[in-house]
């Protein structure tokens, strides 16, 4: 029936979370295989893979391997593709909080979404240390284990808790950009800024109400693409971080440009609302957020740096 489609798909990785959870709860291999490139830190154990091997070989043996394609965060590091089309596909973050994992901090979370026709049909998130299992499926509302989640009510910026993280990039340049962000933010004033260290488990934080958003540079889809589906089925909005390039337009320059000279209406300066564009799973830029109010304010203070697409072309060595 066409109401339940996905449906034992979508049992199924709620089934495979929960495993997946339990063997990280128990996991002793805590020791770091790689960690960094000269300017990033970016932490991975034989866990995270090893977890990412349990739940794409179960999904195979469930659903087969031709019909279905895999994108996991640790088999793309060793190689494969990392590129969403229309086939049914799973995108898997086995270890999403993995910096967590390694010093026992309390946020760790598995995270599995799948796409059909690039379209995010469902989302699962188990934050596998505080035993939650978030859930949504396209339509069909957000849950936290049995209970219906809703985001936040909240419209005034100042009366909100805000999300955001500093990634695995160190190079000077980007963290400035990241850290004057947050504190432009923080300034503006919120109640408080925070983190949890682990972008899936943010998502859901978004989702039930705790915060008001989220945003990140620098996370990949295997990171948002559950919590995304989570955060619009509890009624939360998603953004990427840069839609509209016009930031701050002087009319009177403009004006001068165009031989208009200054007249009175113009010649102050125009801030035109700056609004995020269309989220893109792949872009590596996002806002979560409890309404687009929220979202956009949030969006006018970011300092946009790049980081290169999830799906772009491997160069060649
Ligand atoms: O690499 P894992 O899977 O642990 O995930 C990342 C987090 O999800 C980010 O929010 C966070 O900012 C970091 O980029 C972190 O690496
Ligand atoms: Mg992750």
């Amino acid at each position: 029936m066409a109401e339940d489609l996905w449906k034992k798909e979508y049992d199924f990785a709620v089934a495979v979370a929960r495993k997946a959870g339990a063997v990280i709860r128990e996991a002793g291999e805590k020791e770091i295989k790689v960690c960094t490139k000269s300017s990033t830190v970016d932490l991975v154990t034989k866990t995270d893979e090893r977890v990412e091997k349990i739940i794409i070989g179960s999904l195979k043996e469930e659903f087969g391997e031709g019909t279905h394609c895999f994108i996991g965060e640790e088999s793309v590091a060793k190689g494969e593709p990392c590129i969403l089309t229309d086939k049914p596909t799973w995108i898997i973050d086995p270890v999403d909080g993995t910096t967590n994992f390694v010093h026992g901090f309390p946020f760790v979370a598995v995270s599995i979404a799948f796409a059909v026709n690039k379209e995010l049909e469902f989302g699962v998130v188990y934050s596998c240390l505080e035993d939650k299992m978030y859930k949504a499926r396209r339509g069909k509302g957000a849950f936290c284990d049995d209970d219906r989640i809703t985001v936040s009510d909240v419209e005034e910026i100042k009366k909100s808790i805000i999300i955001s993280e500093h990634g695995t990039d160190r190079s000077p340049e980007k963290v400035k950009k990241i850290f004057s962000t947050m504190q432009k933010i923080l300034c503006i004033p919120v109640h408080g800024l925070r983190g949890s260290g682990t972008a899936a488990t943010n998502m859901c934080l978004v989702a039930c109400g705790a915060v008001e958003a989220f945003f990140e540079i620098g996370i990949h889809c295997w990171d948002i693409a559950a919590g995304a589906v989570i955060v619009k089925e509890a009624g939360g909005i998603l953004l990427d971080v840069d839609g509209m390039s016009i930031r701050s337009v002087n009319c009177v320059a403009i004006n001068q440009a165009l031989c208009f000279g200054e007249t009175p209406l113009l010649k102050n300066r125009l801030c035109l609302t700056i609004q995020g564009g269309p989220f893109d799973l792949m872009s590596r830029r996002m806002v979560s957020a409890n309404n687009k109010k929220i979202a956009d304010r949030i969006i006018k203070e970011i300092e946009i740096f790049p980081a290169e697409r999830d799906d772009a072309p491997i160069q060649k060595k």
